[in-house]
């Protein structure tokens, strides 16, 4: 276990977290991330016409807000995360746990782009019911999902992980090699997180992040086997947070498996 690693399970807070980045008023993610992050999901998962059997969720945390849109075009979906702590709080809210992050202002954004055909709590209680399994996953390790076995899923997802675990852009390039194991030929990998960072705040404590670079970026995506259909960069425009989190564009890749 590399020092950053252990960090992330001594010291990262969900409960912190989410009140960081998605507390409604005040979460730093919210505005410019989330209206970027559930707009081009919403697009992907209905315009887009990406849907299947599974998604595969990596590096989940203790969010719900990217399994919004998927809910409606996938039978099941699989959530997962590196930390017990942040598995143990998704359970919360999967369990209705009176203590568990209320994401209301969230669910109600996803029904507004839907254009209000459910209410808020019926869309949360699909979501509930479309997550069948909720996995310890690591990014590190050439099957991230040792010893459980995960069939090759339709999609995977994963938003604002991989400049977590991966120190630079070659371990970067190993991780998504690694993911083509657990997608079907000719399924889809969205990646969404952002550019150019060096690190988050998550309270007080300090995590490092992998800094990448658009060309680099789509490069090592290439390298490591896939096809890119569609990249969105979109340059963060509030930069009053900079000293909690250092990012300062988001970005959106949808990229296939060759059949
Ligand atoms: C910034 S949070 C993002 C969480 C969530 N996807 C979101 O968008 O809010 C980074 C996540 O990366 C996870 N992570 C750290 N190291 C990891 C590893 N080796 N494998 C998989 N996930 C890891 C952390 O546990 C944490 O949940």
């Amino acid at each position: 276990m590399t020092a950053p690693q252990q960090a992330y399970i001594d010291d990262f807070d969900p409960i912190e977290y989410l009140q960081t980045y998605y507390a409604a008023g005040e979460g730093m993610l919210l505005g410019e991330w989330t209206d970027f992050a559930l707009r081009y999901l919403h697009e992907t998962f209905t315009i887009g016409g990406v849907k299947g059997d599974t998604l595969l969720d990596f590096g989940t945390g203790p969010s719900i807000y990217q399994l919004l849109s998927a809910c409606e075009v996938f039978d099941k979906i699989i959530v997962s995360d590196f930390l017990e702590q942040n598995r143990a709080e998704f359970q919360k809210w999967l369990k209705k746990d009176p203590d568990a992050f209320d994401w209301t202002h969230i669910i109600k954004h996803v029904c507004e782009l839907e254009g209000n055909r459910e209410d808020p709590e019926k869309k949360a209680e699909k979501l509930r019911n479309k997550v069948k399994e909720v996995l310890k996953c690591d990014a590190l390790k050439k099957k991230p999902y040792d010893p459980v076995v995960v069939p090759p899923v339709d999609c995977l997802l994963s938003c604002l992980c991989l400049e977590c675990p991966c120190k630079d852009i070659k371990t970067l390039c190993e991780v998504l090699n690694n993911f083509q194991s657990l997608i079907k030929p000719g399924g889809h990998l969205l990646l969404l997180s952002g550019l150019n960072a060096t690190f988050y705040y998550v309270g007080k404590t300090y995590f490092g992040a992998l800094t990448t670079r658009k060309e680099e970026l789509e490069m090592t995506i290439k390298v490591a086997g896939y096809n890119i259909e569609k990249a969105v960069y979109v340059p963060r425009a509030d930069k009053s947070r900079m000293d909690v989190a250092d990012h300062d564009t988001f970005y959106f890749i949808h990229a296939r498996k060759p059949l």
